[in-house]
């Protein structure tokens, strides 16, 4: 079979292009794709197998291929993915032919580590303007852009068609920041301040926790030393319980079953209740999702 552009790629000028509605878990494998991708292209390499494109991307290559039919790229027998190809196609589902700009609100520790990386210009993003609400960081300047103040937002996000904003304050402000972006017309928000946002209908926000991702990994951590009965591999952690399992903190044996989850709770985890009316909470992790 042979490698199609997806319905309404670039070139089709004045139509609005048809974009496939993907599943949230497919469009969070695309730029892992992309980036493999580009990494391939800069060493040389026009085609590519399934195969090792999904090694390089570092997912399993039966996902690829059925990931990368929804776009409506196939590949071709014997010889795999044009790599120029699928790199244009990725891009154009993923918007990323234009340079969105970005708004970054609140700039210290990791403000500051954000607003001087460099990373973000080459997949597809321009840092517009930098605020803050405290006076002693107004006019500061970092990689050539002056902090603004926040009471600024209207007026610039106007002027410079700020598409995405960016949240890098304390959680206590983030809320009340998310507002104000959505008031100056922001309709995507990525938040990096350890809290729920809620939005009206029509603004997508996404969460970036490293300290998730690392409780993440303390449980994999956890139920590995479980599963083999020996000790966590760092710290005093939790004496092992009589039996080879680990204690959990209300007693019992973790390793000896589940049955020593504190509270009783059920491994299988909890469900919340989704949120009513008019505003949401999409608030979905930008890592590991
Ligand atoms: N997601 C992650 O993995 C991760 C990692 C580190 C920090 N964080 C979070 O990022 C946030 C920032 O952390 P930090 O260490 O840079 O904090 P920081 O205190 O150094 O910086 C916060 C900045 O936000 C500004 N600010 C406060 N209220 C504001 C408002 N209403 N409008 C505009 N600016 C405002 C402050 O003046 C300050 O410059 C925190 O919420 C922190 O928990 C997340």
């Amino acid at each position: 079979m042979s490698q199609h552009r997806p319905v309404g790629t670039p070139g089709r000028a004045g139509a609005v292009p048809a974009l496939p509605d993907l599943p949230e878990a497919t469009v969070a494998r695309l730029p892992e794709y992309l980036r493999a991708l580009h990494n391939l292209a800069e060493t040389g390499n026009d085609t590519v197998s399934s195969e090792e494109l999904a090694a390089a991307a570092g997912v399993n290559s039966a996902k690829l291929r059925k990931d990368l039919s929804q776009l409506g790229s196939y590949g071709t027998r014997g010889v795999g993915y044009d790599v120029a190809l699928l790199i244009d196609q990725i891009e154009f589902v993923l918007g990323l032919t234009q340079r969105r700009a970005v708004a970054l609100v609140g700039v210290g520790n990791l403000g500051h580590a954000l607003a001087g990386y460099a990373g973000f210009v080459s997949r597809g993003f321009r840092i517009a303007a930098l605020f803050d609400a405290d006076p002693a960081r107004v006019g500061e300047e970092i990689n050539g852009l002056v902090v603004q103040h926040i009471d600024e937002l209207p007026r610039v996000a106007a002027e410079e068609r700020i598409a995405i904003g960016v949240i890098a304050t304390p959680a206590t402000a983030a809320q009340s920041v998310a507002d104000q972006l959505v008031a100056a017309g922001v309709t995507s928000i990525l938040n990096f301040a350890p809290c729920v946002l809620a939005v009206p209908d029509g603004v997508d926000v996404r969460k970036v926790d490293l300290a998730i991702e690392l409780q993440i990994l303390s449980f994999h951590e956890h139920r590995k030393a479980a599963l083999t009965g020996l000790p966590p591999t760092s710290g005093p952690g939790l004496p092992p319980a009589a039996g080879g399992g680990l204690a959990s903190p209300l007693g019992g044996s973790v390793g000896a079953g589940l049955t020593g989850l504190p509270g009783g709770l059920a491994a299988t985890g909890t469900t919340e209740p989704a949120p009513t009316g008019s505003f949401r909470s999409t608030n979905a992790e930008a890592v590991g999702s």
